[in-house]
């Protein structure tokens, strides 16, 4: 049980559906949430490589964690009553936490991280994750439809299968197989798959996660993949720092390529820091950038929760949407 915390945004806010928490608001949340980070937990979270900072772990993430422990519970309980209600004997489906923002905003990070301090909880100890990249058509696909300057597009996805593989979730089944994405080789790992199995929490994580439902080519209507989300969370920040971090992301993948023949990264190896700097711009300014403009930040509105970073990738605000 967790208690109130009496503190919220400290001036009286004109009403409004969103709350806007500003950084030591928000940490001041932390106080009253259980379950402060252990060495152990740190050292679980130093060894996913990820360059997060703790402090702003344990003061941003545990109360976001407690946060989502508290949905959860409740969408259980109400799920609980309703079957009761309806005569049926089901067990609860997973609780679907679905993440979008940007190409390099940090999705991936946030989403492990959540990962880790969601299963640290007694009611959700199983948490799986997976990422909607597994779900882009092979580059041999992008190719031959023209798409490979659209990766990351909506029409670069499978959303049909993307929507399939939810429902499979949420319909409560075991043994849910989706593709896998890898960055290295920049294109789907041939017969590799991961497998959900029935976990506490699923964690979907992409950018393309919030769009709304369209139809496909033939005029049939495709559903949205958000309508099988129980919550879900916009990770925002300013184009220009997104495009640093994701410059400087392409120089790790191009760290990564001098030991691996096998990367996409190679035809990157001989560049002078000038040159790949310069081919980064460019891969930004002409698909990153405008799949961000035109796809995914309108859909940030959309969200239940906005983690809004500053430079650095430091969370400056976090804006909740009244349920
Ligand atoms: N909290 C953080 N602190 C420091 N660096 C971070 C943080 N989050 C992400 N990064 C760095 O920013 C870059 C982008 O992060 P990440 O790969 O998680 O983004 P993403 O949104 O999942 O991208 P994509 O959609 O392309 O997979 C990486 O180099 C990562 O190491
Ligand atoms: C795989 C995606 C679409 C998302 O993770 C992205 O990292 C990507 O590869 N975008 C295409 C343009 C580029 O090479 O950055």
């Amino acid at each position: 049980m967790i208690a109130p915390a009496h503190i919220g945004p400290s001036a009286t806010p004109p009403a409004s559906h969103v709350i806007d928490f500003s950084y030591e608001e928000w940490a001041r949340l932390a106080q009253s949430t259980p379950l402060p980070l252990t060495q152990s937990d740190i050292r679980r979270l130093s060894a996913l490589g990820d360059p997060i900072d703790l402090d702003q772990a344990d003061a941003i993430y545990r109360p976001l964690s407690a946060l989502l422990q508290m949905y959860t519970a409740e969408v259980g309980a109400l799920h609980r009553k309703t079957s009761h209600f309806l005569g049926l004997r089901e067990e609860r489906t997973p609780f679907v936490i679905g993440i979008a923002g940007s190409v390099a905003v940090g999705k991936s990070t946030t989403a492990r991280l959540l990962r880790e301090l969601l299963r640290r909880w007694p009611a959700t100890p199983r948490v799986e994750l997976v990422t909607t990249d597994g779900f882009l058509y092979p580059n041999a696909v992008l190719e031959e439809r023209g798409l490979m300057e659209r990766k990351g597009f909506p029409e670069s996805y499978n959303r049909q299968a993307l929507v399939d593989f939810l429902k499979a979730v949420k319909a409560g089944r075991s043994a849910v197989r989706a593709p896998v994405y890898d960055h290295i080789i920049y294109d789907i790992v041939p017969g590799a798959s991961i497998e959900v199995n029935r976990p506490d929490i699923l964690i979907i994580e992409g950018l393309n996660v919030l769009q709304p439902a369209k139809t496909d080519g033939s005029g049939r209507d495709l559903q949205a993949v958000s309508d099988f989300f129980d919550v879900s969370i916009y990770v925002d920040a300013e184009a220009t720092h997104i495009e640093q971090w994701y410059i400087e992301r392409l120089f790790k993948l191009r760290e990564v390529a001098f030991n691996q023949p096998e990367s996409y990264f190679q035809q990157f190896a001989t560049m002078s820091e000038e040159e790949l700097r310069e081919r980064g711009e460019y891969i930004w300014r002409t698909i990153n950038l405008p799949n961000l403009l035109e796809n995914i930040a309108p859909t940030r509105s959309r969200a239940h929760i906005v983690l809004r970073k500053g430079a650095n990738h430091l969370i400056e605000n976090v804006i909740i949407r009244k349920l």
